[in-house]
């Protein structure tokens, strides 16, 4: 087992101000579409944000942002909120009919909602901002838990990363982008393989001289706890993962990883190995500029109760599972 794990040489840090100023990377298109080495199928499909709604958007938008470019958050005023909460809506409603347009009929895996989706997680709306660290003893071992926050004009949350061993500065590190699960990290679920996939992933890097998971509060692919019970509920009427998102109006992935490669250089990551079964987040993680070395498995024995979900996962969205 590792021994606590560090960036580097830091010391623990508290925030400083060039912590708090440092930020994602703006307006920026997908710096690369480049997936050497992984079968891409992106697919086209567009929607045009305009009037109104785009401009609450981006006044939203721009309120979060000094002329430095710098985030402040905290001092939106009641005007920019309303703003965002129009926004917001706007974007509800946008995704809603994008999900109606796009929904195809045929089980042809895809990428979820296609090239527009990986653009949109590239184009860099947020900011990121380092919080602070700690250290973290674990059942798994000794990690630096690092915090982070993430804001965008609409929607805010909290980025943390377990590390172990000395990261800084390297290239090949193994990293885990995970997105949360209460259903099964917390309450125990057999319906998914997120937990396992969590628990094998921090093992992973303490038995292999480091690396680090980044967890995203983006419950039920970014849709939220209580839809994904929506969801859920579908599917015990027979719908599967991908069917059950479209049936609530959703598209079949809502996740953003915009803020990843902040945090990786924040680190000073230099390259990553991503420890994942699906194809589509390196796709992803690749658009927003991450360099994506190569893949390390993560797959965990299906038991009786997710065996149909992973099953899903493969047919519908391209997963490399080798475990059914
Ligand atoms: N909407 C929805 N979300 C689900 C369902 N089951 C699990 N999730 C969420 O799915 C997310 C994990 O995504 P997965 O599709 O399992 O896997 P992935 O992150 O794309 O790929 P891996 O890196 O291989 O884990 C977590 O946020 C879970 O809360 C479901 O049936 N419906």
């Amino acid at each position: 087992m590792l021994s606590e794990g560090v960036i580097g040489d830091d010391e623990p840090r508290e925030p400083s101000n060039q912590d708090l100023t440092s930020t994602t990377g703006g307006l920026g298109v997908a710096s690369s579409l480049a997936c050497a080495g992984v079968e891409s199928s992106l697919h086209l499909f567009g929607g045009v944000f305009v009037g109104k709604a785009a401009e609450a958007y981006w006044t939203a938008i721009l309120q979060l942002r000094r002329g430095d470019g710098s985030c402040f958050e905290d001092s939106q005023t009641g005007a920019a909120r309303g703003d965002a909460r129009r926004a917001d809506g706007a974007i509800r409603g946008l995704k809603r009919k994008r999900a109606g347009a796009v929904a195809p009929s045929d089980a042809t895996p895809r990428a979820p909602e296609g090239r527009a989706a990986a653009q949109a997680k590239a184009a860099g709306h947020g900011c990121t901002t380092f919080v602070s660290e700690c250290s973290l003893p674990t059942e798994k071992g000794n990690f630096r838990l690092r915090a982070y926050r993430y804001a965008d004009g609409v929607k805010t949350h909290e980025p943390v990363v377990m590390v172990a061993g000395n990261v800084r500065g390297r290239e090949n590190v193994p990293v885990r982008v995970h997105d949360q699960c209460q259903t099964s990290e917390v309450l125990g679920s057999k319906r998914c393989d997120c937990r396992e996939q969590l628990d094998l992933s921090l093992r992973y890097i303490q038995e292999h001289g480091g690396g680090a998971v980044i967890y995203l509060a983006q419950e039920g692919r970014g849709i939220g706890l209580a839809n994904k019970v929506a969801a859920y509920a579908l599917q015990d009427d027979g719908l599967d993962t991908v069917e059950a998102n479209r049936q609530l109006g959703f598209g079949d992935d809502e996740r953003s990883y915009e803020c990843v490669e902040f945090i990786l250089g924040d680190m000073e990551i230099k390259s990553v190995q991503l420890m994942t079964n699906n194809p589509f987040k390196i796709d992803w993680l690749r658009a927003t500029g991450v360099k994506v070395e190569g893949r390390i498995p993560v797959e965990v024995p299906a038991n009786e109760h997710n065996h149909g979900y992973l099953e899903a996962k493969a047919s519908r969205m391209s997963h490399l599972i080798n475990t059914l």
